[in-house]
């Protein structure tokens, strides 16, 4: 029989690089083996989970806890003998996959699940100059995007949207859905047992105005309603004090605290008060089953006495884990069965106080883990399309490469799969322009050089070991060399390092081979480590905007109308480009990126 071998050679000869080795990964390895390809590494720096069983088929129940590149390159060998399969169990962040490891392959393929992980592989690709095929299912979305230096976008040239974040004051007085419950005790893990971030405090945040009604108080009102109370004082320092004794932090977390919220009056004027629970009135109500019985009710909604009962076993495990490691501060796992038992019992509790449905493990799981259900069809399409732009890339037949999308439901020409021709490079973009530079919108007086550091460039611009110099004093700032001893300089604000209105910082990332100016730009109204970033000056912008306005009634004509957009893709027109800032910090949720909204494509961009 033919095979695609005789038309394109190259399948025997080229040397893939494929990062995950999941749900997509898993149908890649297996297109790419029966397709003939002879010469695939795979990474992936997870074990197998039970759950991953129902779709990622390469995996057995035998195979639990091992390694997904290993246990994928045995079983693929097994089917293909002839295949030189190899594989990393580690994350592609690891230093050891720098630029020449990259190098030594033709092409890239990723089968990732988070945002991280594909900027540094297309920053990675983008440095190496090999070409990346980027993959992404959600449910019954799937798309497949095809990156080429120079010729195509790349990964990061357009902003994607951010996840759904909401106002720390919602989390912290006013919840009113169970995911702001579910959040708040996620913060409450991280206060206990994890990594502190003073953003995620959990405490009663008494200078916060209400967010639905803020006319609602004044200052003083507020001040007033809590003068004869103590603050609440932080829950890792009050677990210490009380030797992480469950009961003691349950009455803190779910009495005191919640007496001190009652107090705060202007909140409750148009909505219902939380009513605060001891320990030991929840322990009556309603069946008390143990943490070992709970876990078999895993689909059922935990009575409070049963969420009162898990609270406390898992306080008392996630202390020995903590002690048995070290003091080594854990971090959110939904698949650890305790971390994710204790979220779920603390976010039913706080729901029950402030009259919310309460839910079961199973679904509080879902929503803490942002789990979207992944669909082995959808997968098995997107792995298909991987192979298939991958052959045309190879074998001299890049100018016939697509972008392709999977719909839930069909376009207007009726169709659920819809390809496009790539986009041209962003000239704004920031990893794939000439001029990379990026614009940040900071309070230089609160704004401290480790929050720079760890909040814009690892966290937001997803630099891993940057060095900062400052453009006009040529002081090294931030160093990726420990033996630099930065400490100090970490705790300055960047006002206190010259870093004011108008300073411009040269930032590299020796990894990823990446240089980038970042223009400072004061914006008294950011608090602490909040910041925005733009690809452009808004107020630069702003001005042109103004400058080539026309007067209103000396122009009657109706505007242009707006170029095309491919069909398959979108029916609707797209708007015009705008410079918008993405608010990073601070709860709201974010605005879309400038040209993320000029497509309309969201829907269509799990990726
Ligand atoms: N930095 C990284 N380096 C290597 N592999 C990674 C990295 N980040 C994620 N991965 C891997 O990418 C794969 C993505 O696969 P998938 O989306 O099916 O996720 P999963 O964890 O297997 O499933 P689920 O999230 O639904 O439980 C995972 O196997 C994951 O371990
Ligand atoms: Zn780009």
């Amino acid at each position: 029989m033919p095979s695609w071998k005789d038309d394109y050679p190259k399948i025997e000869t080229v040397k893939l690089l494929v990062v995950g080795a999941g749900g997509i990964g898993c149908e890649l390895l297996k297109n790419l083996a029966g397709t003939g390809f002879r010469n695939v590494h795979v990474i992936d720096l997870d074990t197998i989970d039970i759950s991953n069983l129902n779709r990622q088929f390469l995996f057995r129940k035998e195979h639990v806890s091992s390694s997904k590149a290993e246990i994928a390159t045995k079983i693929v060998k097994q089917f293909c003998p002839n295949i030189n399969l190899t594989y990393d169990h580690d994350s592609i962040f690891e230093s050891k996959f720098g630029i020449d490891f990259f190098k030594s392959f033709d092409m890239v393929l990723n089968a990732l699940d988070n945002r991280g992980a594909r900027n540094h592989v297309n920053r990675m690709c983008y440095a190496a100059n090999r070409h990346l095929i980027e993959s992404g299912s959600s449910g019954y979305f799937g798309q497949v995007q095809v990156i080429m230096r120079g010729k195509t976008e790349c990964y990061e040239c357009q902003d994607k949207p951010k996840q759904k974040t909401f106002p720390g004051c919602t989390i912290r007085n006013t919840p009113s859905e169970h995911i702001h419950c579910t959040v708040w005790a996620k913060h409450v893990f991280n206060q206990l047992f994890g990594e502190i971030d003073i953003d995620d405090d959990v405490s009663p945040d008494m200078q916060a105005v209400d967010p639905e009604n803020p006319d609602s108080s004044t200052q003083e009102e507020r001040e007033e309603e809590v003068a004869d109370t103590p603050a609440p004082v932080g829950t890792r320092q009050w677990a210490e004090s009380v030797n992480y004794d469950a009961e003691k932090i349950f009455d803190k977390l779910f009495t005191q605290d919640i007496v001190y919220l009652c107090k705060m009056s202007h909140l409750w004027k148009q909505r219902k008060q939380p009513i605060p629970l001891t320990y030991a009135s929840a322990l009556t109500q309603g069946d008390a089953y143990s943490f070992q019985a709970a876990q078999n009710k895993s689909t059922s909604v935990w009575t409070v006495a049963t969420c009162a009962n898990v609270f406390a076993t898992c306080i008392k495990e996630l202390l020995n884990e903590l002690k048995n490691n070290d003091q080594t501060p854990l971090s959110f796992e939904k698949d650890h069965p305790v971390i994710m038992s204790f979220v779920a019992a603390c976010a039913n509790i706080r729901a029950h106080i402030f009259s919310i449905q309460t839910k079961s493990l199973f679904d509080i799981k879902a929503m803490a883990g942002n789990i979207i259900p992944a669909i082995a069809s959808t997968n098995a399409i997107v792995a298909g399309m991987m192979v298939t732009e991958c052959v045309k890339m190879i074998s001299g037949q890049e100018a016939d490469a697509k972008c392709s999308f999977l719909r839930n439901t069909p376009n207007p020409r009726g169709k659920i799969f819809a390809e496009q021709e790539p986009f041209k490079p962003n000239p704004k973009c920031y990893i794939c322009a000439d001029v990379r530079s990026v614009y940040l919108y900071v309070n230089p007086d609160e704004m401290t050089v480790g929050g720079l550091c760890e909040k814009v460039l690892k966290q937001e611009l997803n630099m891993i070991a940057p060095d900062v110099v400052h453009g006009g004093t040529f002081n090294m700032i931030i160093s990726s060399d420990p033996e630099d001893k930065m400490d100090e300089m970490l705790t300055k604000k960047l006002s206190e390092v010259s870093i004011d209105n108008g300073a411009i910082l040269n930032c590299d990332d020796y990894m990823q081979e990446l240089e980038l100016k970042l223009f400072i730009r004061s914006a008294d109204h950011l608090k602490g480590d909040q910041f925005e970033v733009a690809r452009e000056d808004t107020d630069d912008k702003k001005k042109e905007e103004a400058a080539a306005e026309v007067p209103m009634d000396v122009s009657q004509e109706a505007p242009e109308a707006p170029a095309e957009v491919p069909m398959d893709v979108s029916q609707e027109a797209p708007e015009a480009p705008e410079a918008k800032k993405r608010k990073v910090e601070g709860g709201e949720q974010e605005e879309e990126g400038p040209e993320a909204k000029r497509l309309r494509t969201e829907e269509q961009h799990p990726l």
